[in-house]
């Protein structure tokens, strides 16, 4: 048998994290308030996601022209005479960050997003994409993340997350932003800055307690119930604040120590957590040294579609302390 390495994927993924990433910063220097479409789940979605998405599955396609991708994103939005304004802009940003060579055409652009449009599943290799995780920490100026992941069998094998707005050191919150993450199951988790190549491998903050230990948490309400967490660390005796951002790089704060337990609690019966929302996040935690399951204390499954359809929440934490926070939350949970 031969071990795969998946050093390819690793580094095609990088440079399509990177380049998207860069889309999204010049967007946000340059955004104007209608530039914003809302969804029907009444999340929004702006000319940087679509970009993002372009340029990502331009890259895959060159690179990995039979993979099939999960994105989130689809161009329905950019069709027709209604989507004219949005298309235009979406063609110009994204061939701005494409060397000359590299120009698209408006069709190639919308397919681009398109091939994002796969149906997900047990068999065989995918990518899972969310050009920005956290479009409402984008649109804020807060932390949003560019989350690449490739699932062979079910399994998240290659995660990368861009997080354009992250402090390199969370100790030095002013000083330069725009940190990469990159794991591959098996070979450790590290992350970079976007302006040097050179990566340090990072791992779980070395707390021996959860008393010693910090919640980081969504910024919306609406994504994760705040009050069961303030429950939650009543009996694990934490009494350090919480971190509150958007995106994944809540895995990623947790998977390099800046803090220690993300828990997303389900705030309504009928909402499903999607895929792109969480492979990436996912293998990176798991090779920081840590463990992720949902609120019943399974897997998460990501064998079975676009979507976690099997899971109910999230709970990321060092791995030697997550039987605790499992405890304390199925605790609150079940009152
Ligand atoms: N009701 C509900 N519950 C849980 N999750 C939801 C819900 N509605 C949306 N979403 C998804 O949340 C994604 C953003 O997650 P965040 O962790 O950034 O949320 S938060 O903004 O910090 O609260 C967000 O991802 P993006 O659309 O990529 O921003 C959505 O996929
Ligand atoms: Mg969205
Ligand atoms: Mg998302
Ligand atoms: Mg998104």
């Amino acid at each position: 048998m031969t071990l795969l390495d998946y050093s390819k994927e690793r580094s095609v993924a990088i440079k399509a994290v990177l380049s998207a990433s860069k889309v999204c910063q010049s967007v946000f220097q340059h955004l104007v308030a209608n530039e914003t479409l809302t969804k029907d789940d009444k999340s929004p979605v702006t000319v940087a996601d679509f970009s993002a998405q372009a340029i990502i599955n331009t890259c895959l396609k060159e690179h990995f022209p039979a993979d099939p991708i999960v994105g989130e994103e689809d161009s329905k939005d950019l069709q027709g005479d209604s989507g004219k304004v949005l298309r235009e802009k979406v063609v110009s940003l994204t061939n701005g960050v494409l060397s000359e060579s590299e120009q698209l055409g408006e069709q190639q652009i919308l397919d681009a997003i398109d091939r994002g449009n796969y149906t997900g599943g047990a068999k065989g290799r995918h990518w899972a994409l969310d050009p920005i995780d956290g479009t409402k920490g984008f649109l804020r100026g807060g932390q949003y993340a560019v989350c690449l992941a490739l699932i062979v069998d079910g399994i998240v094998q290659v995660g990368v997350v861009g997080c354009p707005n992250l402090p390199v050191n969370y100790k030095e919150p002013e000083g330069e932003r725009g940190t990469l993450f990159i794991a591959v199951r098996g070979q450790g988790a590290f992350q970079r800055k976007f302006s040097d190549e050179k990566e340090e491998a990072i791992q779980f903050a070395d707390i021996s307690s959860t008393a010693e230990s910090t919640f980081c948490e969504s910024v919306e309400a609406g994504h994760s119930s705040h009050g069961d967490a303030v429950e939650i660390a009543k009996l694990l005796g934490i009494t350090r604040e919480s971190v509150r951002m958007d995106s994944q790089a809540k895995y990623c704060s947790i998977a390099r120590g800046d803090a220690d337990i993300y828990l997303r609690l389900p705030t309504s019966k009928t909402y499903v957590e999607k895929i792109w929302d969480h492979a990436s996040g996912n293998v990176l935690v798991t090779e920081a040294g840590g463990r992720v399951t949902d609120v019943n204390g399974k897997e998460l499954d990501f064998s079975i579609g676009r979507t976690l359809e099997k899971n109910k929440g999230v709970i990321a934490s060092k791995a030697s302390i997550h039987d605790q926070v499992l405890k304390a939350v199925q605790q609150v949970l079940n009152k």
